[in-house]
C-alpha cells in the first residue's frame, strides 16, 4: 500500500502535465479493438478463422508510400521529450503522437501487409486485420486524422510490387474522407479509390474541397478515383446499396481487380459519434458479400475508423462472418435512397459517364418527389446549374431541419442485434439427371433447399451486364427480398459461363443465400458439364453439396 500511495503521490503531478500537454483522444481508445475482438470470440467466428502473425512494416515498405524525412522525423519520436512530442504533433491536424505510436504504425502496416500475403499465396482467401492506428488520412509527408501510415495505400502498391498485381479496387466505406489515398493514386490508373464520406458541402472534416464528386483523379488516373459526398447525416441501408448498385459495382467489374483492398472503417455504421449515419451493422455483411465477388474472391478489409463500442463489434462480426461464406442476413428496411443520397449518385455519375462505358449508356431522372426505390428511372441526368440550384435548396431545407436533426441526435440511438445467421453445415442442392455422373465429393441427400428468381436473357458483356443485373435485378432482388432464389439457365440463354459465375454469387446475398440453380447443361466427354462443374468449384468446392 505504501509502495502504491507513493508511487501515486509522485506519479500524479507528471499524470497531469501529461493531460495538459497531451490532450487524449477521446474516441480513438484501445477499447475499440478488445471488444471487436472479444465479440469475434464469443460469436464463435474467431475459431473459425486462422490467426496471422503480426510484423512490423520495414523502412521499404512504409517507404512505398511515404517520404524519407517524414519516417526519419516519425523514428524520432519514441526518444523526444515531452515537449518536442507536442512539438511534433501540433504540425499535423487531429493526431495524437505517443513514444509508442511509431511501433503500434509499423504493427498496424505490417499487419495490412500480412493479410496480402496470405490471400495472395491463396493460404486463406480472404481476411480482415484488425488495426490501431488507422492509415487512410496520413499522407505522404504528414500525418492526418489519428492516422501516421497508409496501411491501406502501402498495402496497394506492396501487392503490386511484390505480386504483379496489375489493377488494385480500394473501397472505402470509412464516413471519413480517406484523403490519404485519393493523393496516393490520383494519377494512377492502376489503383481504383471508392470512397463515401460525410461531407455536407465542405463543412465536415476534413474539409477539402478536392474530397466532393468532382474530383475524379488527374492526368492518366481521370476516372480512378470516385468520392460520393453524403450531404447529410442519417444514410441509411438503401443510400448505401443504392450507391453500391448503381456505381461502385458496374465500375469495379469493368475495371475487373486483381485485388480488393477494403478500408473497412464502421463509423459509417448507426450510433457512430463522428458519422451520425443510420445504417445498420448487417448493411457490412452485404457491402462485403458484393465486394467477395470480384477479384476471385481475394479481398482484404483493413480497420479504420468506428467508435461506437456497440455498433463496431457488431459490423466487424457482420463482415468477418460473411467473409467465411455464411449467406448475408435479410436487409433490414429498404425503403429506398434520400433524395440528398440520390442528388450524390447523379453527380457522381455525371462526373464519371466519361470514364467508365457501364455509365455511359444508363442515365437517370433526379426525380423531384422522393424516390422511394432502390430502382432509378431513367432520363437526362440533372445538369451542372439544376444540381446547384438543388444543393441551395438543399440547404435551405437543412437549415430549416437542423434543429430537428440535433434533438433527435440528442436521444441515445438505439438499433435492434443483428439477426442471428446460421448456415446449415451442408449449404448446397444439386439436382442431376439420373445418367449424370454425380461429382465426386458430393453425396446423396433427401433434404432439400429451393428458390425462386426468374433470371433475365442477354447481359453475356460487362455492360450488359452492369446494366441488367447490377442496376435492375439486384436492386429489385434486394428491395424485393424474396425467401427464395431460383437461377434458371438453358444452353441458349447466351449467358457466358463467367457472367454465369458472377451473377450465382452475386444473387447469394439475397434470400439469405437459399438458392437453387436449374441447368440445362452440355454434355462433356465424361458426362456432367463443365458448367456445373465450374458453379460447383465457384460456390466453395465440392464437399457442401448434396446430390439428388
Ligand atoms: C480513421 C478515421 O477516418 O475514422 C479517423 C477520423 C479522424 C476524425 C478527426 N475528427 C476531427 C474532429 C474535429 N473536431
Ligand atoms: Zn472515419
Amino acid at each position: 500500500n505504501n509502495f502504491y500511495h507513493n508511487v501515486f503521490a509522485f506519479s500524479a503531478p507528471i499524470l497531469l502535465c501529461l493531460y495538459y500537454f497531451f490532450p487524449v483522444c477521446k474516441i480513438e481508445v484501445p477499447e475499440r479493438l478488445t471488444v471487436s475482438h472479444e465479440a469475434l470470440i464469443k460469436t464463435g467466428l474467431a475459431d473459425r478463422c486462422i490467426s496471422v502473425p503480426v510484423r512490423e512494416a520495414t523502412d521499404a515498405d512504409i517507404l512505398l508510400v511515404h517520404s524519407e524525412e517524414y519516417l526519419e522525423a516519425v523514428k524520432k519520436t519514441p526518444y523526444m521529450t515531452l515537449e518536442d512530442l507536442q512539438e511534433f504533433t501540433l504540425q499535423y491536424g487531429d493526431v495524437y503522437f505517443h513514444p509508442n505510436i511509431y511501433h503500434c504504425a509499423k504493427l498496424a502496416a505490417g499487419a495490412a501487409l500480412q493479410l496480402v500475403d496470405s490471400v495472395m499465396t491463396g493460404k486463406v482467401r480472404n481476411g480482415m486485420a484488425l488495426v490501431r492506428p488507422p492509415g487512410h488520412h496520413s499522407m505522404r509527408s504528414a500525418a492526418s486524422g489519428f492516422c501516421v501510415f497508409n496501411n491501406v495505400a502501402i498495402a496497394a502498391q506492396y501487392a503490386k510490387q511484390q505480386y504483379g498485381v496489375k489493377r488494385v479496387l480500394i473501397v472505402d466505406w470509412d464516413v471519413h474522407h480517406g484523403q490519404g489515398v485519393q493523393y496516393c493514386f490520383e494519377d494512377d490508373p492502376s489503383v481504383l479509390y471508392f470512397s463515401w464520406h460525410r461531407y455536407e458541402h465542405q463543412k465536415f472534416w476534413p474539409q477539402l474541397k478536392e474530397s466532393d464528386y468532382n474530383s475524379v483523379g488527374k492526368e492518366k488516373g481521370a476516372g480512378f478515383n470516385i468520392n460520393v459526398p453524403w450531404n447529410k447525416v442519417g444514410m441509411k441501408n438503401s443510400d448505401y446499396l443504392s450507391v453500391f448498385c448503381h456505381i461502385l459495382l458496374p465500375v469495379a467489374y469493368e475495371f475487373s481487380p486483381d485485388l480488393v483492398l477494403v478500408c473497412a472503417g464502421f463509423d459509417s455504421a448507426i450510433g457512430d459519434p463522428e458519422g451520425e449515419m443510420c445504417a445498420s451493422p448487417d448493411i457490412f455483411a452485404h457491402l462485403t458479400h458484393l465486394l467477395m465477388n470480384l477479384a476471385g474472391g481475394k479481398l482484404c478489409a483493413v480497420l479504420e475508423g468506428g467508435y461506437n463500442l456497440t455498433s463496431l463489434p457488431q459490423s466487424v462480426c457482420q463482415t468477418v462472418q460473411t467473409l467465411l461464406g455464411d449467406p448475408a442476413p435479410r436487409p433490414a428496411n429498404l425503403d429506398g435512397p434520400c433524395e440528398s443520397a440520390l442528388e450524390s449518385l447523379h453527380c457522381v455519375r455525371s462526373a464519371h459517364r466519361q470514364y467508365w462505358s457501364c455509365l455511359k449508356h444508363m442515365t437517370f431522372i433526379f426525380t423531384a418527389s422522393s424516390n422511394n426505390s432502390l430502382l432509378l428511372s431513367p432520363a437526362e441526368l440533372p445538369t451542372s446549374d439544376v444540381t446547384t440550384k438543388r444543393i441551395k435548396l438543399a440547404e435551405e431545407e437543412e437549415d430549416k431541419l437542423k434543429k430537428v436533426e440535433e434533438e433527435k441526435n440528442a436521444e441515445e440511438e438505439v438499433w435492434p442485434e443483428p439477426p442471428k445467421r446460421v448456415a446449415p453445415a451442408v449449404r448446397t442442392a444439386l439436382v442431376l439427371p439420373n445418367d449424370v455422373a454425380c461429382p465426386d465429393g458430393c453425396k446423396h441427400v433427401n433434404t432439400s433447399q429451393v428458390c425462386l428468381l426468374v433470371l433475365l436473357q442477354g447481359c453475356s458483356d460487362v455492360s450488359g451486364f452492369a446494366q441488367a443485373v447490377l442496376g435492375l435485378l439486384l436492386p429489385l432482388g434486394y428491395e424485393y427480398d424474396p425467401s427464395l432464389v431460383l437461377l434458371a439457365r438453358t444452353p441458349d440463354s447466351g449467358l457466358c459461363d463467367s457472367v454465369w459465375q458472377q451473377l450465382t454469387g452475386l444473387l447469394q446475398g439475397i434470400a439469405q443465400g437459399h438458392t437453387l440453380v436449374l441447368m440445362q447443361v452440355r454434355r462433356r466427354r465424361r458426362g456432367g458439364s463443365i458448367s456445373v462443374y465450374l458453379l460447383l468449384h465457384f460456390w466453395g468446392g465440392l464437399d457442401r453439396w448434396q446430390v439428388f
